[in-house]
């Protein structure tokens, strides 16, 4: 057997293979994490990772700023709804949802039935940081795309407070920190990972 492929058996094999109970979808604004966290939460729980707006580029072919240019935000939604329905019904995973995802009931109901809903929930400075080199969020390209944050962060609150469980982000708190400290929650609120009493 070649080397490398020895190496990452052993390390599969290192790796604690824990199972979920239901699937795992992170919500919250755009830069909270929900794609860089769920990545690296899935990695350490050696579980499936699915990104909701990354499994709509791939169905569309295009990026999310192309189908929001083509073919408007209500297309967008009514896509993501359908993307999230589809991915609650495969195997039990950890998904990482779009920013808006959250904010229409029927996900909400939809992501409450079939798995647990997680905030990452981050305050504005920490969203800023993130989001403010980046040029490919189609709802930050405003004339002040830093109040545009501040008024969606305000608005969306009482639907992303909706999810089963809160995890806040710390301003320079690794992924790898932020991770573990999702996954101490995950394992506190009990009935989610496989190897929970
Ligand atoms: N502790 C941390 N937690 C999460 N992300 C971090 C952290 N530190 C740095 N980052 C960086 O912040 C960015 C977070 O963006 P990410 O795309 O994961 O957000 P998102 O919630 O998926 O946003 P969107 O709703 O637009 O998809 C990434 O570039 C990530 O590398
Ligand atoms: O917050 C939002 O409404 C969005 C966040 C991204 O994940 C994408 O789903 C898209 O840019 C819209
Ligand atoms: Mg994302």
């Amino acid at each position: 057997m070649p080397a490398i492929v020895r190496a990452q058996d052993e390390w599969r094999a290192g790796q604690a293979r824990v199972g979920l109970k239901k699937t795992v979808a992170l919500v919250g604004m755009m830069g909270a994490g929900k794609s860089a966290i769920g990545k690296a939460l899935a990695l350490r729980l050696n579980v499936p990772f699915l990104d909701s707006d990354m499994e709509i580029e791939k169905a569309a072919d295009r990026s999310i700023a192309e189908i929001f240019q083509r073919d408007g935000e209500a297309f967008f939604r009514a896509k993501e709804s359908q993307v999230i329905e589809r991915l609650l019904l495969n195997e039990r995973c950890i998904l990482s949802t779009g920013g808006g995802a959250f904010l229409t009931p029927e996900n909400r109901r939809m992501i409450a039935s079939n798995g647990i809903a997680v905030w990452l929930k981050a305050d504005t400075a920490i969203l800023w940081s993130r989001v403010k080199h980046k040029g490919t969020r189609p709802l930050l390209q405003t004339e002040n795309p830093y109040q545009t944050l501040v008024d969606l962060a305000q608005a969306r609150e009482p639907a992303y407070a909706e999810a089963g469980l809160i995890v806040e982000a710390e301003m320079d708190m690794s992924i790898d920190e932020m991770t573990s400290k999702v996954i101490r929650a995950l394992r506190a609120h009990g009935g989610i990972l496989e190897d929970d009493q």
